[in-house]
């Protein structure tokens, strides 16, 4: 098979970075244009000194002329700014975006959580999603040559809880707290995540509905149940680099039991090579999935209030984002899915 060229449009990023860390070790590419906004013209190892084969490679500055000429073009852009570029850029080139211009559907839903116009909607690449019983997202996108890859709390949660809706199991009532590593937050500097401010201490943010990954998240389970499933989410930052922990729970008919669910969870992700729904009693931990791929999930019902509970883990930036992302590289291009990701943790 002919190797493909591959740019990446905001290398300077933690997810552009994370995206090369991915590709340097992936046999069908090469690594061709790396771009960046206010760091065009620094090396890429002054931003990320753990890509050593690359850190004399200089950042371009990200435009339409940087990017076309290369099959695949990775953009990990902040939100807003993946649509004005996508639309520069030839027919012939794959684009897969890391950020939110083409996740939702819904019109809607994008104008009352960001705001501006929307942009349209691509493949949603998140390939183990169950989309209705016995159906996944993967079908949407073998040979799919525009690709939106999910947000990283939606990644975790809609893995966790899509089963459940798939299979009639959950009935609504969905409660989503979900804990994120600092790096969740990109590398521009904020108060809120100096050090004196995020270490040592975990607190909430966007509560009460307003995080923009709610309807992200509400529009995956909905088409997982066939009908639309409202979802009270709240994002927690934690003191750590990276991980996400989701607790996921939803109402289920009474008389559910815990070995009814862990069917459900076997029957949705024995085969993916990614998703471990570890043995009873074993809880996912951020700890453990550091680095890789992977997500682990596990399942329980809480039979004393008629509840199911999930709780997900996965790495933001390797299946949150850049991992996500090669995987939908893999589908578009027809490579094994699995080429250049790891499935192994970094511990402890
Ligand atoms: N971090 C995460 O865990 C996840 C991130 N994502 C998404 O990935 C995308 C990138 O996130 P992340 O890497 O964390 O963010 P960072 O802030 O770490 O990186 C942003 C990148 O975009 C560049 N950039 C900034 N402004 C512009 C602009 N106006 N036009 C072109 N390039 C620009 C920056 O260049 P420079 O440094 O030179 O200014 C940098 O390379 C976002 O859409 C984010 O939501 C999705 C899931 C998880
Ligand atoms: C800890 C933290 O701040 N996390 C980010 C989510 C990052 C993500 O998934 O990105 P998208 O912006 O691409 O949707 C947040 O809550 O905004």
């Amino acid at each position: 098979m002919q190797v493909l060229s591959v740019a990446v449009a905001g290398a300077s990023g933690y997810a552009g970075g994370e995206i090369l860390r991915l590709l340097i070790g992936h046999p069908e590419v090469t690594i061709g244009a790396v771009t960046a906004a206010s760091s065009a013209g620094d090396p890429l190892g002054r931003h990320h000194p753990n890509l050593t084969p690359l850190a004399e490679r200089v950042l371009q500055a990200t435009s339409s002329e940087t990017l076309a000429g290369h099959d695949v073009v990775f953009l990990a852009l902040p939100h807003g700014a993946s649509a004005a570029l996508a639309r520069q850029l030839p027919d012939d080139v794959t684009i897969i975006d890391c950020g939110a211009d083409f996740r939702l559907t819904d019109p809607a839903a994008w104008q009352e959580f960001y705001g501006s116009e929307h942009a349209g909607s691509w493949a949603y690449g998140l390939p183990e999603l169950m989309v209705e019983a016995g159906k996944k997202q993967r079908a949407q996108l073998t040979g799919a040559t525009h690709i939106a890859v999910p947000g990283c709390y939606p990644t975790a949660s809609s893995l966790a809880l899509a089963p459940a809706f798939a299979a009639g199991l959950a009935t609504g009532d969905v409660v989503i707290v979900a804990a994120s590593g600092t790096s969740g937050a990109g590398k521009s500097l904020k108060p809120h995540l100096l050090a004196a401010e995020a270490m040592g201490s975990m607190s909430p943010y966007g509560v009460g509905g307003s995080h923009r990954h709610t309807p992200e998240i509400e529009q995956n389970l909905s088409r997982a149940n066939g009908d639309s499933v409202a979802v009270s989410f709240t994002p927690t930052l934690a003191p750590m680099p990276r991980g996400i922990l989701a607790t996921c729970s939803a109402r289920v008919a009474p008389g559910t039991t815990t070995a009814q669910a862990r069917t459900v969870y076997a029957e949705a992700y024995d085969a993916e090579p990614f998703v471990h729904v570890l043995p009873e009693g074993v809880w996912p931990t951020t700890g453990a999935v550091l680095g890789s791929n992977n997500v682990q999930v596990q399942v329980t019902v809480d039979e004393r209030v008629g509840r199911l509970i999930v709780v997900a883990a996965i790495d933001n930036l390797t299946k949150g984002t850049g991992g996500g992302a090669v995987q939908c590289l893999n589908l578009s291009c027809g490579f094994d899915e699995q080429l250049g990701l790891p499935t192994t943790g970094v511990a402890p």
